[in-house]
């Protein structure tokens, strides 16, 4: 408690007292410093008094006390400044707060006239002079209220300021009470247009109302911003302000949607980075594909990339994003096979709320918004319905997207990778597919070599996939017998690399030494004998069994006809003699009704 953080007051609560008492006023703090003083001690504020003076020995004491006799009293006996002292009397009163002595007013008569005058009323200026320093304790205390609250407010504002989203205090009529710094970014305005403002400037009147509604709480509400050469998208959540159980106000926290997408990507697939050199392959003709590729990440143009399933055609996508200045913006996958037609079009483009029975409140952001600024990643594209693939179409010409039941078109800035497994020429042929489509995302074609046509590469992935499997299942397996890749190069991979990393992680869990032998591999493997093209002889039947299957539906058939024989040989182009013949030779059992 510092008594000359007020010392204006203190002088000026001094001069009014010395008129009205007609003696002199002086104050002194416990660091026995003179904080004010009237007549000759107005020239002598700011210095120190000595320890052992009237005033030094008051503040010690912390209570009241006269000294009628300057100069005899023992207290002045002691002093040290005694034989320049001038005084003929004092009265002391020690200023107090919550008990603390933090200092000492004094009234100091220079003649007799003035001690008389003390000495004639010293109950009543004791008494007056305790209420004095009374008001200098409650100035003092106001004082530091006054500062706590200062600190405070500026404390707040610098939590508010350090927070990386806008927020913005109203009353309940939308006048703006309090803000933060990234509120004026935010709608890039400045702090007199600012203050000038209502929350209905910002957000639509209808929104305002729907909050009250709404009981002023919402969250991830979202608004589009446009004004002067200025165009936001956000989301915005409210909390109301309560005092006293009475609403005073609404606090909006608005964050950019771009900031939020991020949020959600880094959780979501932010992790997953994928470099070229995680692609594995050696022969020219993967080389080749990785060069492809990887020219092809330097470019925002449409990358349609072909290849069977389990090539890596994800993997490539991937690795083309991480390799492009689009790098720390989302990579949104979505496998259009895999969801159900009818929620393909919310998945891709979004909705707003309400835009049907079931919807979402507040709506949702489709793929395509949280790919902003990225990569998404059409999987399966072959699979999308007709009338998607024309809204495709327009999105990838206009380059704006428009959500279920909204009423804009929102611009994006998203790169557009498809993949398929399908002959999607072929499916054009078939009218299954849009041919314009085909034409705007065929622009980088991008041709994945099935493993077959790689075999090479098998002995580089087996490495590279035993220690993917060796750190997953915490093993340490070598390596692989060489009659193992006898059987891999002879076996034909209609998985590709999907199926020799799910055969690699199949033995590596059978095996129980350090190399991986013919007895770990999937039976699907070690029991084919003959090579890949035989296997589909064991698929044709013979016609003599075909023939035998055929007379025994036929008579089937016709059992319960009287000419039963004479309808079963009409029926599979024979004479009755011929049908006769073939039901002895093939021993087939004839009930005639
Ligand atoms: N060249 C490669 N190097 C290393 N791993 C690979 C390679 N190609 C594919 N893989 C692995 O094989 C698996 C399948 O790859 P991916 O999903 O990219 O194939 P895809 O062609 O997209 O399959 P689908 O057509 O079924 O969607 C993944 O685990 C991937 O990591």
């Amino acid at each position: 408690m510092d008594l000359m953080k007020i010392a204006s007051n203190v002088q000026n609560i001094s001069e009014a007292i010395a008129s009205v008492v007609k003696v002199d006023v002086t104050v002194v703090d416990h660091q026995y410093t003179r904080v004010s003083g009237t007549g000759c001690y107005y020239h002598r504020i700011g210095e120190t008094v000595s320890k052992g003076s009237v005033f030094g020995v008051a503040l010690r004491r912390g209570e009241s006390f006269i000294i009628e006799d300057a100069g005899q009293h023992a207290v002045c006996l002691q002093c040290e400044d005694l034989k320049y002292c001038k005084e003929y009397a004092e009265v002391c009163c020690p200023i107090k707060v919550n008990n603390e002595v933090i200092g000492v007013i004094g009234l100091i008569a220079f003649e007799e006239k003035q001690r008389n005058e003390i000495l004639c009323n010293q109950k009543n200026l004791i008494k007056f002079l305790n209420k004095m320093a009374d008001l200098i304790s409650s100035k003092l205390l106001e004082q530091n209220s006054t500062d706590q609250i200062k600190l405070l407010a500026k404390e707040l504002e610098i939590v508010l300021n350090s927070v990386d989203k806008g927020i913005l205090a109203v009353d309940d009529r939308g006048n703006i009470l309090r803000y933060n710094q990234n509120v004026l970014q935010f709608f890039q305005i400045n702090e007199k247009e600012m203050n000038h403002s209502n929350i209905k400037d910002f957000i639509d009147e209808g929104v305002f109302k729907a909050l009250v509604k709404e009981k002023y709480k919402v969250k991830n509400k979202e608004i589009t911003y446009i004004a002067r050469k200025h165009h936001l998208r956000g989301v915005f959540d409210t909390n109301p302000i309560y005092i006293d159980n009475e609403r005073v106000g609404i606090v909006f926290i608005f964050s950019k949607l771009s900031d939020v997408l991020n949020v959600v990507n880094d959780i979501t697939t932010g992790t997953i980075i994928t470099g070229f050199d995680e692609i594995i392959g050696e022969t020219t003709i993967f080389q080749q594909a990785k060069m492809e590729a990887k020219k092809a990440s330097q470019s925002t143009s449409t990358i349609l990339i072909q290849g069977e399933s389990g090539t890596g055609k994800e993997l490539f996508a991937r690795a083309i994003h991480f390799h492009s200045n689009r790098a720390k913006a989302p990579f949104i996958p979505i496998n259009c096979a895999a969801i159900p037609e009818q929620l393909l079009e919310s998945e891709l483009f979004g909705y707003e709320e309400g835009a049907f029975t079931g919807a979402r409140r507040g709506g949702k952001a489709g793929k395509f918004l949280l790919a902003s600024g990225g990569t998404i990643f059409l999987d399966e594209i072959g699979d999308m319905p007709l009338h998607l693939q024309t809204k495709l179409l327009r999105v990838l010409q206009e380059q704006k997207i428009e959500k279920i039941g909204g009423k804009e078109l929102i611009p994006i800035d998203v790169r557009v990778i498809a993949a398929t497994n399908k002959d999607l020429e072929n499916k054009v042929l078939e009218g299954e597919f849009r041919q314009d489509l085909f034409y705007r995302i065929n622009v980088i074609p991008l041709q994945i070599p099935s493993l077959r046509e790689r075999k090479e590469d098998i002995f580089t992935l087996v490495e590279y996939l035993l220690n993917k499997c060796n750190s997953k299942l915490q093993k340490d397996i070598k390596e692989v017998d060489s009659q193992v890749f006898d059987i891999f190069m002879n076996y034909h991979w209609p998985g590709n690399v999907r199926e020799l990393e799910n055969t690699i992680e199949y033995a590596v869990n059978m095996c129980n030494e350090s190399i991986i032998k013919v007895g770990n591999l999937p039976k699907r493997l070690v029991n084919r004998k003959l090579p890949c093209h035989s296997s589909s002889i064991k698929k044709i039947t013979p016609i003599k069994e075909l023939e035998k299957r055929e007379i025994e539906k036929a008579i089937e058939y016709y059992q319960s006809n009287k000419q039963h024989i004479s309808k079963a040989a009409t029926a599979l182009g024979l004479s009755r003699a011929t049908l006769y013949r073939k039901i002895k030779e093939y021993d087939i059992k004839v009930v005639s009704k």
